[in-house]
C-alpha cells in the first residue's frame, strides 16, 4: 500500500523554489494504476515519489507504512523502478551478467545467482538471449531486460516511467502485455490511453496536482478533455 499525505516535491532554481507537484494525498492500493498527462505536467515527479528518487519537500510518502524519506533502503527493496530509457538501467555486457548484478545483494553464491538469473530471464521471454551482448538486443528486449532486472530483486510494486514510449506497436503490446501479466501492483506512467484503459484506477495529471482521480475511462476522458480546451 502506497500512502502520499500532503506530499511535494520542491526544486531549487536560480529565481527561487520551484514547486514541481503541489500537496499531493493519496492512498494507492489498486492493483493496476495508470498516471497520464500532458509533457511536463508532473507525471514521472510524482512516479518518482513512490521509491524515493524524488523526496517530498512537504509531507510524507510510506509504501507499506515505510516513510521514503527515512527508510528509503527498504522502500526502494519493495518498489522497482523502470525507466523510459532502458539504457539507463543496463550496466552489464550480457543480459544474464546484468540479471546477476540485480541479485548480487540477495543472492551471495554466483552459481545460484546465474541459475536465478537465467530463471528471470526464461520467464521474461529473453532466454535465447541471455548471452549476446545487450547492444545487439532491439529496444523492446532491451526494455524487457530492464524489467528483469526490477523483476529479479522481489519488489512489491513495480513503477514503470513511460516504459514503452520508445517502442514499435508490437514491443509495446509485449512489454505491456509482460507489465500488466505482474502479480506485483503496477504504477504505470504512460501516454498511451490504451494502456491506461487497462488500469484499475488512473490519475491524471495537470500543471503539477492531481486533477482526476478515478476509473480509466472517466480519466481518459478528463484528459482529452484538458487537452480539447
Ligand atoms: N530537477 C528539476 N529542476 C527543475 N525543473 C524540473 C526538474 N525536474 C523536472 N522539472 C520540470 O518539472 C516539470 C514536470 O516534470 P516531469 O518530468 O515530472 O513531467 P512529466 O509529466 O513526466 O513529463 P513528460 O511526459 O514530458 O515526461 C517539467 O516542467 C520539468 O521540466
Amino acid at each position: 500500500m502506497i500512502e502520499l499525505e500532503g506530499a511535494s516535491v520542491v526544486v531549487d532554481s536560480p529565481d527561487g523554489p520551484v514547486t514541481l507537484l503541489g500537496p499531493t494525498t493519496l492512498t494507492l492500493d489498486e492493483r493496476r494504476v495508470g498516471i497520464i498527462g500532458a509533457n511536463g505536467s508532473g507525471k514521472s515527479t510524482l512516479a518518482r515519489l513512490l521509491n524515493g528518487l524524488a523526496l517530498p519537500a512537504t509531507g510524507a510518502v510510506r509504501v507499506d507504512g515505510l516513510d521514503v524519506a527515512t527508510q528509503g533502503r527498504e522502500v526502494r527493496r519493495r518498489v522497482g523502478f523502470v525507466f523510459t530509457h532502458p539504457d539507463a538501467q543496463l550496466v552489464m555486457p550480457t543480459p544474464l551478467e546484468d540479471v546477476s548484478l540485480s541479485l548480487r545483494r540477495s543472492v551471495p553464491d554466483k552459481a545460484e545467482r546465474r541459475r536465478r538469473a537465467r530463471e528471470v530471464l526464461d520467464s521474461i521471454g529473453l532466454a535465447d538471449r541471455a548471452d549476446v551482448p545487450v547492444h545487439s538486443l532491439s529496444g523492446g528486449q532491451k526494455q524487457l531486460l530492464a524489467l528483469a532486472g526490477v523483476l529479479a530483486t522481489g519488489p512489491d510494486v513495480v513503477v514503470a516511467d513511460e516504459p514503452t514510449t520508445l517502442l514499435d506497436l508490437r514491443n509495446t503490446r509485449t512489454v505491456a502485455d509482460h507489465l500488466f501479466g505482474l502479480q506485483q501492483q503496477l504504477v504505470l506512467v504512460t501516454h498511451d490511453l490504451a494502456l491506461a484503459r487497462r488500469c484499475d484506477r488512473v490519475l491524471v495529471v495537470d500543471d503539477g496536482r492531481v486533477v482526476h482521480d478515478g476509473a480509466a475511462e472517466a480519466a481518459v476522458e478528463h484528459y482529452v478533455g484538458l487537452v480539447d480546451v
